[in-house]
């Protein structure tokens, strides 16, 4: 079996930088690159992608909606490009979010977290909002393929903290009984544990405890206004070092050529290094 995900995630990590490239084919960016919003030209937009940035980031962060928009065909385009992506030893953690019963969890990590499937990714992004015990198939799949999941705690979006910072019984936010639980699955795990938290660049100071043992993924750079600065006012200092800053449009608006996308790719690490490091 290969390494566990948590591992494999810090080796990248402190050989590539920060970055995770986010490859999110939008209608409005097929079209800025000049691309027909069909098939072929989704297969473009991703292999282009593929091209600038495989063996240079730690992590590439598919966005499956914009696939799946495609059809069959769409899920083709990200199998081959989940393919070219991991033959370059880059991690990649597909962006499908998927929540429901333990039951049906099963299904969906029999899809994304098995080995033998064709859609194997290093890790996929899962709602714990039918309860966090609904994942337990799902982390059990993910652990025993060298695989991992991130949790969402605390999203970017501005309509999260309704229901994401909402108190439970016993007085914590629902974000905060949620790292509870991932610094439980994670401990004692070296170096890094396998199962990560979602939590958005956008968030703010929130007095949260990110002391997850497990790697903190930080959608919200660059379009939905996060900072690398601000990273340090969401993380503290202690957790930083396991933070995974994300950025889709920020990074693909400067496509279609492969070198202006590796070069934005390379300036976007440097400076989320210098803060991160
Ligand atoms: O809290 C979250 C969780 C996931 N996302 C996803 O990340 C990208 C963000 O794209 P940008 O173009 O960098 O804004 C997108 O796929 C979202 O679905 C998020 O934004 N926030």
């Amino acid at each position: 079996m290969i390494d566990p995900f948590g591992a494999r995630l810090r080796k990248n990590l402190d050989r590539l930088g920060p970055l995770c490239a986010g490859l999110d084919p939008h209608a409005a960016l097929l079209e800025a690159w000049e691309l027909p919003d069909t098939v072929d030209g989704l297969e473009r937009f991703a292999m282009t992608v593929v091209e600038a940035v495989a063996g240079r980031v730690a992590v590439v962060k598919p966005q499956s909606a914009f696939f799946e928009r495609h059809g069959s065909a769409g899920i083709a385009v990200l199998e081959r490009a989940i393919g070219a992506l991991r033959a370059e030893g880059t991690l990649v953690l597909l962006d499908v979010k998927r929540g429901d019963i333990g039951t049906t969890m099963q299904g969906y990590a029999d899809a994304y977290l098995n080995e033998k499937s064709s859609l194997f990714v290093d890790a996929i992004t899962v709602s714990p909002y039918l309860g966090f015990g609904s994942l337990r198939p799902t982390i059990d799949t993910a652990l025993a393929n060298g695989a991992g999941v991130f949790v969402l705690a605390l999203t970017s979006n501005p309509e999260a903290p309704e229901v994401q910072q909402a108190r439970t019984p016993d007085g914590r936010t629902v974000t905060g009984a949620m790292l509870a639980h991932l610094a439980a699955e994670n401990a004692g795990v070296s170096p890094l544990g396998s199962v990560g938290a979602v939590v958005g660049a956008t968030v703010g100071s929130t007095g949260e405890d990110f002391a997850v043992n497990g790697p903190l993924l930080a959608p919200g750079m660059g379009a939905q206004g996060g900072t690398a600065e601000g990273l340090r006012e969401i993380f503290g200092t202690d957790a930083l070092r396991n933070v995974l800053p994300s950025t889709s449009r920020e990074l693909l608006s400067a496509g279609p050529s492969v070198e202006a996308l590796r070069s934005t790719a390379d300036s976007l690490n440097d400076s989320l290094a210098t803060v991160l490091r």
